[in-house]
């Protein structure tokens, strides 16, 4: 494979429980390439696979069968020790419920990653990841003393700190109310147009995906279809013969 693949998955398929014995097919035989410095949605209806999807591409799930890769580093080939140092170095993850710590200012928050990876923080970096979030003013506060939408920028600047490859959101607007969302997302995209970071957000919400350069559309566990530029009602559309709102 060439390094301009940032995520690929081979193949993959994941099964939770006993094949054949009510095992829970989630993922069935995907097969996607991410281009680096591209934004991905992975959409479809719930249950279809999409945060297996997330998990299995990121290296925070075991695959059963298949292939997973990080830029040219193939998971299944790494012991748990290289996979945790693969997910604190490499992947930057952002959720829908900000899974900040409570007791810590944003400051630490964002530089937890480097601390759990035993790096000494750059002030004049975290400064500056501060400022592109636009969160300046906001070093000493704590979680709890910021809306959503701010909690969400931390989240984001905690994703960027380790300068990853690969930016992983799981629902990140999903908490938010649409004019936050549509701020987080921006701020997602500018990642992708300005700092060459490569991003992939599963979402249920056509707005949010129409911000993404492709949307891969997952039913029953499978890449049943794809998107390029895609907009809000193309998605919708698309979303609606996949039965996603039934
Ligand atoms: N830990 C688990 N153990 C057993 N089954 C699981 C587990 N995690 C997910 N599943 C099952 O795998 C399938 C895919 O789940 P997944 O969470 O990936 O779907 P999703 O598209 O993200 O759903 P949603 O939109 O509702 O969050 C579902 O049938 C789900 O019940």
């Amino acid at each position: 494979m060439t390094v301009r693949t940032a995520v690929r998955l081979d193949a993959v398929t994941k099964i939770y429980g006993r094949r054949g014995r009510g095992g829970v097919v989630a993922l069935d035989a995907v097969t996607a390439a991410l281009p680096r410095g591209s934004f991905t949605a992975v959409m479809g209806p719930s249950g279809s696979g999409k945060t297996t999807f997330l998990h299995c591409a990121a290296g925070l799930d075991h695959v059963t069968s298949g292939t997973s890769w990080i830029g040219d580093t193939e998971l299944s080939g790494l012991n748990e020790t290289q996979l945790t140092r693969l997910r604190r170095r490499r992947v930057g993850f952002v959720f829908q419920s900000f899974n900040l710590v409570p007791a810590l200012t944003v400051r630490h928050n964002i530089a937890l990653p480097l601390r759990l990876a035993g790096e000494r923080t750059d002030r004049r970096r975290l400064d500056g990841i501060l400022e592109r979030v636009g969160l300046a003013g906001k070093a000493s506060a704590r979680p709890a003393e910021l809306s959503g939408g701010q909690q969400q920028r931390v989240a984001i600047a905690r994703a960027l700190i380790t300068r990853p490859d690969v930016v992983f959101g799981d629902e990140p607007t999903g908490a938010l109310d649409t004019v936050t969302a549509r701020e987080i997302l921006a701020l997602l995209r500018d990642c992708v147009d300005t700092g060459g970071q490569t991003v992939v957000m599963v979402t249920h919400d056509p707005v949010a995906a129409a911000h993404a350069d492709t949307v891969l559309f997952l039913a029953d566990g499978r890449l049943t279809d794809r998107m390029e530029a895609p907009t809000a009602d193309r998605v919708a559309d698309r979303m609606t013969h996949l039965g996603a709102w039934a």
